[in-house]
């Protein structure tokens, strides 16, 4: 009997979630695309001290004010005591206590025994940062599961990190089966050209998954002994092995028996989705005691990326420590029509405002045009139909930004 769709996604992340690797300290430069595998907190005030925001004078008591001393960036200034004193401030400097006010030099004007005259500056930006006013010490900033982009990594070394525990990126290989398929030329006489090898890397990469050239092997020879052996050599290297083909019982369908071979134990077999419904997730023992996890992609091409963003990426969040993926909400433009007790999910553009979600052409399971040209799928549930206006779900690609503009 097959899952329904979103239990079959809730019980890839939770898979994933429970073999989530230890953490592990990397260098902030090194930590882009990595997983905050603790929240992020300040490790003192931010600011740390009184900070002039200008170039000028720090003054004390009524104006004239008689120079006293200089603080630049870096320095630590000795306390302003006496009114009618002040003392040259750089942007970045610590304010020094005492100090009542900041004039900025081009508001400020020197009598000619050297005393400083002018107006601190009235208005809504004030003239110094105080301290904890981005921060106080110990605030958490960002929760454990963040994803580390570089904006994270210019905040943590802010606040004074040098590294930072994270989670590791998950290794995966590709298995491509299919006697059928050509790694080279144009299709025809039976034929066809293997269009998962070149993509599916780029996607599982998308998703956080470390993928080697040399993880990427195929077509695997249309037999039970060749399929055994590429899995297990695939499974010794990676956590994830994802398979391409070969999910049905034809007569060269040798996936299942594989599993069988190699004791794994399925999460998922087979999802009430279409497309994509033969698609699998397998838990096999690692000789280490570690689980690995095989992704069956049905060999339909767009199939085979449907099961991707249906398991392989719930199960990669889990495995990196971050939340599950939730669904954007968005407006069908046009009529999608259901599948019955199957989830449907129709490939779709979104408008320019990514509020609304339409069909687009050329979806057929064994088809990449569509999905070439659009966002994502509009989640049709099983027993519904999306009429034009409906509020839908939407299961996004992982596309970049400036990707199908
Ligand atoms: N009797 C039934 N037959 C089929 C059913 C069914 O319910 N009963 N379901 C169909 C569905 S749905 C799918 S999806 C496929 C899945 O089959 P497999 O995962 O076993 O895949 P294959 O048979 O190996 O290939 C299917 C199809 O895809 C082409 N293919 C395979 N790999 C690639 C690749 N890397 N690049 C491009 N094209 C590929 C292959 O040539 C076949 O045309 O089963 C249906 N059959
Ligand atoms: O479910 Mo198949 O995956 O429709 O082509």
């Amino acid at each position: 009997m097959s899952i329904e769709w979103e239990e079959a996604r809730r019980l890839a992340y939770e898979a994933g979630r429970a073999a989530a690797g230890p953490a592990e300290p990397v260098a902030l430069p090194d930590a882009d695309g990595r997983t905050l595998a603790e929240p992020l907190r300040a490790l003192t005030d931010l600011p740390a001290f009184p900070t002039s925001s200008i170039d000028g004078w720090a003054v004390r008591g009524p104006q004239p004010w008689r120079p006293v001393g200089r603080v630049l960036a870096g320095g630590v200034a000795a306390p302003l005591t006496e009114d009618g004193t002040c003392v040259e401030i750089a942007t970045g400097a610590m304010v020094p206590t005492g100090a009542e006010a900041l004039v900025r030099i081009e508001a400020s004007t020197r009598d000619d025994d050297g005393r400083v005259r002018g107006e601190p500056r009235q208005g809504y930006v004030p003239e110094w940062r105080l301290p904890g006013e981005e921060a106080s010490k110990d605030e958490e900033l960002l929760p454990a599961g963040t994803a580390v982009d570089p904006a994270v990594i210019g905040v943590a070394a802010t606040c004074g990190y040098e590294s930072l525990n994270v989670y590791r990126r998950p290794r995966a290989g590709l298995l491509v089966f299919g006697d059928e398929l050509l790694t080279a030329g144009t299709p025809g006489a039976g034929r066809v050209r293997d269009s998962l090898g070149p993509q599916v890397p780029g996607w599982l990469r998308r998703y956080g998954a470390i993928v080697e050239p040399g993880s990427v092997t195929g077509p695997v020879q249309d037999t039970l002994e060749a399929h055994l052996a590429a899995v297990r050599g695939a499974l010794a290297g990676a956590e994830l092995v994802c398979t391409t083909g070969g999910t049905m019982h034809g007569p060269v369908d040798h996936l299942h028996p594989t599993l069988a071979e190699l004791g794994a134990e399925y999460i998922v077999n087979t999802v009430a989705v279409r497309p994509g419904y033969p698609m699998l997730l397998a838990r096999v023992p690692g000789s280490d005691g570690r689980p690995r996890f095989l992704a069956g992609l049905p060999g339909n091409p767009q199939s085979a990326v449907i099961a991707l963003i249906t398991l392989v990426a719930p199960l990669l969040a889990g495995l990196q420590g971050r939340p599950a993926p939730a669904l954007p909400t968005v407006e069908a433009a046009a009529k999608v029509r259901g599948r019955g007790d199957d989830t449907h999910l129709a490939l779709a553009r979104l408008d320019h405002d990514g509020r609304s979600a339409t069909p687009v052409g050329h979806v057929g399971s064994a088809m990449l045009r569509g999905l070439s040209n659009a966002h994502g799928f509009i989640v049709v549930r099983p027993g519904t139909e999306a009429a034009p206006g409906d509020l839908v779900p939407f299961l996004p690609l992982p596309l970049v930004i400036g990707e199908r503009p």
